[in-house]
């Protein structure tokens, strides 16, 4: 049996990083990945990368003004092809990264734990054993498949993986599930052209931000043809042989509506299915995740999780984050943690919304004295040079410190001022600072002046 330093299941961003990183410190290792179709994990293969190609190829469209659905259908193609082709280039990239290292082995395989220090490996040829001193989860997460009538072999259902694959446009998409991937799609399909409606369980939308926030987001969708159906419960999707027939109930009534294409988009779970944990001694949360410390650590002492599976924030940068912190174990001081890292997000809608810190809800469950700040976007000269004036503004700031707790965004290029305001956040500045900031101009970073004018 083949004996190695390190053994990596799964090739996300936590994982390949680390294995590059081991192997440059002429660490020997393996990298187990189940489908060659996803070398370079999710991000580059079915998530972040060919959905914001999509989302900019998307854009492009709305600039040609497509008249006619066949016109429209050419575009959407064309684009599903330039994110085959960038998906392809960076898969390709990512395994001749590792592959080209003497020390790292890639494996194209299902791993899954024998004990605490052997893996199994079950390739197209063979099942091989292999032996790792230290061992790393970087399994991602999987969409999360709601208990609805109709789903399972129903042609017409997606997810957000295969429906990046489909090569015609739906002229009528719905979408199940109003969060950050449900909202990133309306926008994408709405802008190609196809005619789309979110069925959202909750009556707001991404319910982990503040109301006045969500109803910004919705009022901007539905300025751009969005349907929404809120506060409803989808009951079936029906194979109505043409199409799909979505059956749902708001407020007491049973509701029918025809779709091309359904996309299922109710979240994504910690991916554990098949590892074979309890051989290792490797404990779960209620929830599903691999149990791990704030250093990452799982209940067993050579074993450690990354990224998604670990049950944290799903995005890319927690899980190179991740990384950070497990390297830091085995060659820093071991300090770094993941309890005292402030994380900002993107979402890619049309203007997008990014986010950093507490919202005003959860501030004031915190038990802070706040000030609120707020600013329209329409107040933001670039926006309207943009032609872009659609948007709010928001930030939360301690009365009693002048540190600020959080800033909400909903502006065009929203996703580069958020790490401005994520520095400010991390230097502990008070929010004088960015108040007081001398900007360059014409630009959205500059709106930050007025913002925090309270
Ligand atoms: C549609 C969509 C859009 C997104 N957009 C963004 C975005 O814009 N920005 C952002 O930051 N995040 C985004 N995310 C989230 C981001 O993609 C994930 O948080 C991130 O990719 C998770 O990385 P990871 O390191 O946890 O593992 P992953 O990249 O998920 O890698 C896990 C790998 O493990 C493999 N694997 C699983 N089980 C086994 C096994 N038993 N044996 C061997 N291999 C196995 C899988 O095939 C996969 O390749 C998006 C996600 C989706 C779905
Ligand atoms: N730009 C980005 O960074 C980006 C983009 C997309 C996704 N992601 C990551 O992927 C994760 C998963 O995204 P997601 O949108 O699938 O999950 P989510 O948890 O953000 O949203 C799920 C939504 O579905 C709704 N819902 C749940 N069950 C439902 C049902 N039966 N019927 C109708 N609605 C229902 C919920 O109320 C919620 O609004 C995100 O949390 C994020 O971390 C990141």
């Amino acid at each position: 049996m083949k004996h190695y330093d390190a053994v990596i299941i799964g090739f996300g961003k936590g994982g390949k990083t680390l294995a590059g990183s081991l192997a440059g410190m002429g660490k020997k290792v393996a990298m187990i990945e189940k489908s060659d179709k996803m070398y370079g994990g999710t991000c580059i293969n079915v998530g972040c990368i060919p959905t914001k190609s999509l989302v900019n190829s998307a854009k492009a469209s709305v600039i040609q003004k497509p008249g006619s659905y066949e016109e429209k259908n050419r575009l959407y193609w064309e684009a599903v092809e330039e994110k085959r082709r960038l998906t392809g280039m960076l898969r390709k990239k990512n395994f001749d990264k590792l592959n080209d290292l003497d020390n790292v082995t890639v494996y194209n395989g299902l791993g899954s734990f024998v004990s605490a220090n052997r893996v199994k490996i079950e390739t197209a040829e063979e099942t091989l054993e292999v032996e790792g001193g230290q061992i790393f989860i970087n399994t991602g997460s999987v969409s999360v498949i709601p208990p609805i009538k109709g789903i399972e072999g129903n042609p017409y259902v997606y997810t957000s993986v295969s429906l990046m694959e489909l090569d015609v446009l739906p002229k009528r998409l719905a979408i199940i599930g109003g969060g950050y991937i449900g909202l990133e799609y309306a926008s994408m399909y709405t802008d190609f052209g196809a005619e789309v409606t979110v069925y959202q369980i909750e009556d707001k939308l991404i319910p982990r931000e503040d109301r006045d926030i969500a109803e910004a987001i919705q009022k901007a969708f539905e300025d751009k043809g969005v349907h929404f159906e809120m506060n409803v419960q989808t009951e079936e999707i029906e194979n109505a042989g043409s199409e799909a027939v979505v059956h749902y109930k708001k407020d007491g009534t049973a509701l029918t509506a025809g779709a091309d294409a359904v996309l299922i988009a109710t979240g994504r779970k910690p991916n554990t299915e098949g590892l074979n944990l309890e051989a290792a001694g490797v404990e779960k949360t209620p929830r599903g995740a691999v149990k791990v410390d704030e250093k990452l650590r799982t209940s067993v002492p050579n074993i450690w999780a990354m990224g998604d599976v670990a049950g944290g924030l799903q995005f890319t940068y927690v899980s190179l984050d991740d990384f950070r912190i497990v390297k830091d174990q085995l060659t820093g001081s071991g300090k770094r943690a993941s309890s005292d890292r402030t994380v900002p997000y993107s979402v890619f809608i049309d203007p997008p919304f990014s986010r950093v810190g507490l919202n005003e809800e959860e501030a004031a469950a915190q038990g802070y004295h706040v000030k609120i700040a707020k600013l329209p976007a329409a107040a933001i000269p670039k926006a309207q040079v943009l032609r872009k004036p659609v948007g709010l503004l928001k930030a939360v700031i301690d009365a009693d410190t002048n540190k600020i707790l959080g800033t909400m965004l909903f502006c065009e290029e929203s996703y580069e001022m958020i790490n401005i305001v994520k520095l400010a956040m991390d230097a502990g500045l008070d929010y004088t600072v960015l108040r007081d900031q001398i900007f360059t101009h014409p630009t959205m970073s500059e709106a930050l002046n007025d913002l925090f004018a309270v």
